[in-house]
């Protein structure tokens, strides 16, 4: 699993600490229905969560995972998206279970802690506040905060070098292919909760984490046994 007392530990947010797909899913249902366009339904929206918001309205609006051209309408889609999200953030969906508990004894035990997200910073600190978590978090990093947004590893070299924290002595929390792949190329450790937005891998041990987690809650207690 992990050896060492990470310097620091990141979490990713979409699927990782929050359940935002019904949100995120009503947001983009309420734009295709105000384009005339077909819903797609909270199924296929969870499955296209985690490459940024432009990527999921792509997603949405063609239908495809890995749209080759911008599609019709794109920007009035986003506009729609970006504008109903703002105005129902956090009315579906919520922390998953042992979220709090875990990041409670994290700073309990004195551990240094960041969000590093795609979403964009709009969403991101609004929606941490008023889930009671944002006090927990030494530093919240959002997609649009940085030049490239995750499976590049600069977020998270970026928020390393911050904390003055050495990347192959910190740890990274995701649910997704994303998280795993800026991990490994930033030299972080990584572990993935089970229940996230995994997209297109299957299980989540095909995410080839250095281990999953059953909940955030469990954190602690790992990290005092191993360290
Ligand atoms: O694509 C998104 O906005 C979600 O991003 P996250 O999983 O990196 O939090
Ligand atoms: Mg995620």
């Amino acid at each position: 699993m992990i050896g060492f007392r990470p310097e620091l530990i990141a979490f990713d947010l979409d699927g990782t600490l929050v359940d935002s797909a019904p949100d995120l899913a009503w947001a983009v249902d309420a734009m295709l229905e105000s384009l005339g366009r077909a819903p797609v339904g909270l199924e296929r929206a969870r499955g296209w969560i985690g490459n940024g918001a432009d990527m999921l309205i792509k997603r949405a609006m063609t239908g495809e995972m890995w749209p080759e051209s911008e599609p019709e309408e794109f920007q009035e889609g986003m506009r729609l998206f970006l504008e109903f999200h703002e105005a129902h953030l956090c009315e579906r969906g919520g922390l998953f279970p042992g979220v709090l508990a875990g990041l409670q004894g994290l700073k309990a035990a004195g551990y240094a802690t960041a969000v590093i997200t795609n979403k964009l910073a709009r969403f991101t600190e609004p929606l941490l506040e008023r889930l009671g978590i944002a006090g927990y978090l030494d530093f919240i990093g959002s997609g649009d905060q940085f030049e490239r947004i995750k499976p590049d590893p600069l977020p998270l070299l970026k928020t390393a070098e911050r904390f003055g924290a050495r990347p192959e002595r910190c740890l990274m929390v995701g649910d997704s292919g994303n998280d795993v792949r800026a991990a490994r190329a930033a030299g972080y450790a990584i572990l993935c909760v089970p229940y996230g937005y995994r997209g297109e891998v299957a299980t989540p041990e095909q995410l080839g984490a250095d281990g999953i987690l059953d909940s955030i809650g469990e954190l602690p207690a790992l990290l005092k046994r191993l360290t």
